[in-house]
């Protein structure tokens, strides 16, 4: 049977969130689902409750109205009433369990932050939308404080969003309008995390019990509702949902080298990182030529991931690295891979820098490797960060292992150069696998999974 607006049955109403609505509260939302309009709002109050003083712990209340003329008939004001009827009460709480369910209240300090979810329009779902448009405005208040300097990150551990879900003659459907809620044998509000985890689940067989198989059914629908509403919260945060949630970019990266050791090396350290690794002739890129001017590591790693990002539309993760030798003001540096002139072999790079240092005594052969690991997202984020590995020249080359320099570093606290040692020892120590360790830890705080 078809829905009184023509939905299907998992289909949720247009939804359209408003920031800023207006202007006094930090953080002011309207928030429409459909012809259910609420205003929600979060103001910030440097107090806390009698029973969280002197704990440095933060607080989350919320009220909850219906203006007189949002339904039907009018309804008499509360305050004219002089009581906050049960429903009301119910409602309110939940708001406050459900935002309060994902806030850090320690990080927030001892401050409560106020909600008011103020119904302007009601056409069923007004508990469900005001907890939807509340996260938003609240998240909107906490940032006002981080970018006031006031709390040192946005405590939200997740967002939150909330959906009614029922059988309306007999069938099982999404978001319920007011004419189907009047009309529902089981009625439920789901309300879930952006992990899809539950905060809360209240369902009732209004007019009918409900079978295990009815619930399984409605609480598919409310995570395809709730993932849809933090959809939504996420584009209308924009840049502050990516930084406390981390941006989703599938599962793909290349690895931007045409140093087929480099990406062995790579591959082997990367072994536990959980995405689909491809090399440069994976995506038919074997052997582009990137000019390499920057000044330092740091610059030409990203030049060469930010190239293959933008060529590839995946997440390019690039390696630039080179040998620093004290002895002479850290030459060869960038220069490392072009050192005895373009196009230079490993052999030839080796045999210059063995004759450069052949006077140099063995205490003052000091030198490090340095990798500068870049990641650039399609979209155009990115970063860079740096490992080094300590260690000395050789007079001469020792071992057969690895390539460039290799045979003529010797491992502080080794005394045996990477040539000589197994690649898992070597991939275990080197400058790239200390870059990749900070590497895999700073990407884990910018992409959600
Ligand atoms: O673990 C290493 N063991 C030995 N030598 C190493 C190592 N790591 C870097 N190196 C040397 C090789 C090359 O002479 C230069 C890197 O130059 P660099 O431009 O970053 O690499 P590359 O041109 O070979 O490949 P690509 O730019 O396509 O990633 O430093
Ligand atoms: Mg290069």
């Amino acid at each position: 049977m078809a829905r009184i607006d023509n939905r299907s049955n998992d289909q949720i109403r247009d939804i359209k969130i408003t920031r800023n609505y207006t202007r006094y509260a930090e953080g002011s939302v309207l928030i429409e689902m459909g012809e259910t309009k609420v205003i929600c709002t979060a103001s910030i109050e440097e107090k806390v409750p009698p029973f969280l003083r002197h704990t440095g712990t933060g607080w989350i209340n919320a009220e909850y109205s219906m203006l007189p003329r949002s339904t039907h008939q009018r309804k008499i004001r509360e305050s004219s009433r002089g009581k906050v009827d049960g429903r009301t009460q119910e409602i309110q709480r939940l708001i406050g369990r459900a935002i309060r369910s994902v806030i850090d209240l320690n990080k927030l300090g001892e401050r409560t932050i106020w909600v008011d979810c103020d119904v302007i329009q009601a056409d069923g779902g007004t508990r469900t939308a005001s907890i939807t448009g509340a996260f938003v405005a609240v998240v909107d208040a906490l940032d006002k404080l981080h970018k006031s300097k006031v709390i040192k990150e946005i405590p939200v551990r997740n967002f939150v969003s909330a959906i009614s879900v029922g059988i309306v003659n007999q069938e099982h459907v999404l978001d319920l309008c007011y004419e189907e809620d009047s009309n529902a044998q089981v009625d439920m509000n789901i309300i879930m995390t952006d992990k899809g985890e539950f905060v809360e689940v209240q369902g009732t067989g209004e007019e009918r019990p409900f079978s295990r198989t009815d619930l399984n059914a409605l609480l598919e629908l409310g995570e395809k509702g709730n993932k849809e509403l933090i959809k939504a919260q996420r584009a209308a945060l924009g840049k502050i949902a990516d930084d406390i949630l981390g941006m989703e970019y599938g599962d793909e990266v290349v690895i931007a080298t045409n140093n087929a050791h480099k990406l062995e090396e790579i591959g082997a350290i990367l072994d536990d990182f959980d995405y689909t690794i491809y090399s440069l002739k994976d995506v038919d890129l074997g052997g582009i030529e990137i000019v390499e001017d920057g000044k330092t590591f740091e610059h030409n790693a990203l030049i060469k991931a930010r190239t293959i990002a933008k060529l590839t539309n995946k997440i390019a993760i690039s390696d630039d690295s080179g040998l620093e030798v004290d002895a002479i003001g850290k030459k060869p540096g960038v220069y490392s891979a072009r050192y005895a002139g373009e196009n230079a072999t490993d052999e030839e790079n080796r045999q210059k820098l063995v004759k450069a240092l052949a006077n140099i005594p063995a205490s003052q052969r000091t030198a490090r490797f340095v990798s500068a690991i870049a990641v650039v997202f399609p979209d155009g984020k990115e970063f860079v960060v740096r490992g080094t590995c300590e260690g000395s020249i050789g007079f001469e080359e020792k071992g057969k292992n690895g390539f460039g320099y290799d045979s003529l570093f010797i491992v502080n606290g080794y005394n045996k150069t990477f040539a000589e040692m197994p690649a898992t020892i070597k991939n275990g120590i080197s400058h790239r696998a200390n870059a990749l360790k900070l590497m895999k830890s700073e990407f884990s705080k910018r992409v959600v999974r």
